[in-house]
């Protein structure tokens, strides 16, 4: 199949978020033998085979085949070509999904190809898809253990800078893609790094959803939530996905997010009777009005190196309760973002990067 490159794409104007236009999926993964996968470290043969190298021009050029006939290659018998990406550490198998509205891979395989230890190694799998209702392209994605989310925000930045490469586009471009969020528009931008517009936080109690009971209107800002016999302070937004953020426990002194036991706290948010859906949770520390640190525990993956849409939610949470200014810079294990919450239309900016690190062939 031959790739298109399209030299400009339209933006069309954003409707308001639907509701999730993806139905979630149960959560549970059963197991399914992934047949083989190996890790190999070298191009020119004809077995299954993970190339790694810092840029994937390099890997492609030394393979002497076009990014996009590489990309374009699909899967036979059980093999699934796929690019590895990361935003700030925050890991992804991209598959090109372009001539099907369906994934090509069930939760369960997306699962085991997330293992670290049996598989590629990842936070999830994301699926480029064809666009819906006009927009340029759809975005799927299973979380590492195989459930579905709405929307993620690093994720959809290698989204852009994977549809760039399949559609060989150079500079600055913009997409309108559908996510279970809704619709989001990133841009590339000349120095490579994506921003993002990640639409208008939903803050309703049960949009969220939890089942904490509005204290400001409908809204759940700094409410009080018991874990594990200790009151945090909590504030919940849905950027598609619901997030519950903290700055500390009640009365407690201000959160030092580097001595958390995040692998201890971090499964008792995400289960909380509080969260009908599970919850990501991001705990923050202020360091100042405009910059702010967050360690996140993730719905479906645990403990990851960054989380956009929950740097977002959190620069939300943290101007609701009077802590941030509207523009801050958020640093996260992985690395820095920049958020921005504006005034004139209530929507969210996301500015961060995304990289290719491989791309390889997985025997399902
Ligand atoms: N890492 C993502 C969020 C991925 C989805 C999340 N685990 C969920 O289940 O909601 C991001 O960068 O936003």
């Amino acid at each position: 199949m031959e790739i298109a490159a399209t030299t400009s794409v339209s933006v069309a104007p954003q409707p308001p978020r639907p509701s999730n236009a993806f139905s979630r999926k149960p959560h549970s993964v059963s197991s399914l033998p992934l047949a083989s996968f190996q890790r190999k470290h070298c191009v020119g043969n004809d077995k299954l085979r993970v190339s790694a190298s810092s840029s994937l021009d390099a890997v492609v050029a030394a393979e002497k085949i076009s990014p996009a006939s590489l990309l374009d290659k699909r899967e036979t018998g059980g093999v699934l070509h796929f690019v590895k990406y990361h935003g700030l550490g925050n890991d992804f198998i991209l598959v090109d999904n372009r001539d099907s509205s369906e994934p090509k891979i069930t939760q369960e395989q997306a699962a085991k190809l997330c293992d670290r230890n049996f598989g590629v190694g990842a936070d999830g799998v994301i699926f480029a898809m064809p666009g819906v209702n006009g927009t340029d392209y759809a975005m799927r994605i299973f979380n590492s253990d195989g459930s579905e989310p709405e929307m993620c925000g690093n994720g959809v930045r290698c989204f852009a800078r994977f549809i760039a490469k399949l559609e060989n586009l150079q500079g600055k471009h913009s997409f309108t893609i559908h996510t279970g969020a809704g619709l989001i528009v990133p841009e590339i931008q000349d120095d490579g790094q994506a921003k993002v517009d990640m639409g208008i936080p939903v803050l309703k109690a049960q949009d969220v959803p939890t089942k904490l009971p509005g204290n400001k209107g409908e809204a759940v800002i700094q409410a009080e939530l018991v874990v594990d016999g200790v009151s945090w302070n909590v504030t919940c937004v849905s950027m598609g996905n619901p997030h519950c953020i903290t700055f500390g426990t009640k009365g407690g002194p201000k959160l030092k997010v580097d001595d958390l036991n995040l692998s201890e706290i971090g499964p008792k948010f995400e289960h909380h009777e509080m969260f009908p859906a599970r919850t990501n949770t991001e705990f923050v520390e202020v360091l100042s009005r405009s910059h702010l640190k967050m360690r996140v525990w993730e719905r479906g993956a645990g403990a990851t190196l960054a989380c956009g849409t929950g740097a977002c939610a959190m620069v939300v949470a943290a101007v609701l309760e009077g802590r941030a200014n509207r523009k801050c810079t958020v640093d996260l294990p992985g690395g820095p973002l920049e958020i921005e919450w504006k005034q004139e239309d209530n929507h969210i900016y996301m500015t961060g990067p995304a990289e290719a690190v491989f791309y390889g062939r997985a025997l399902l």
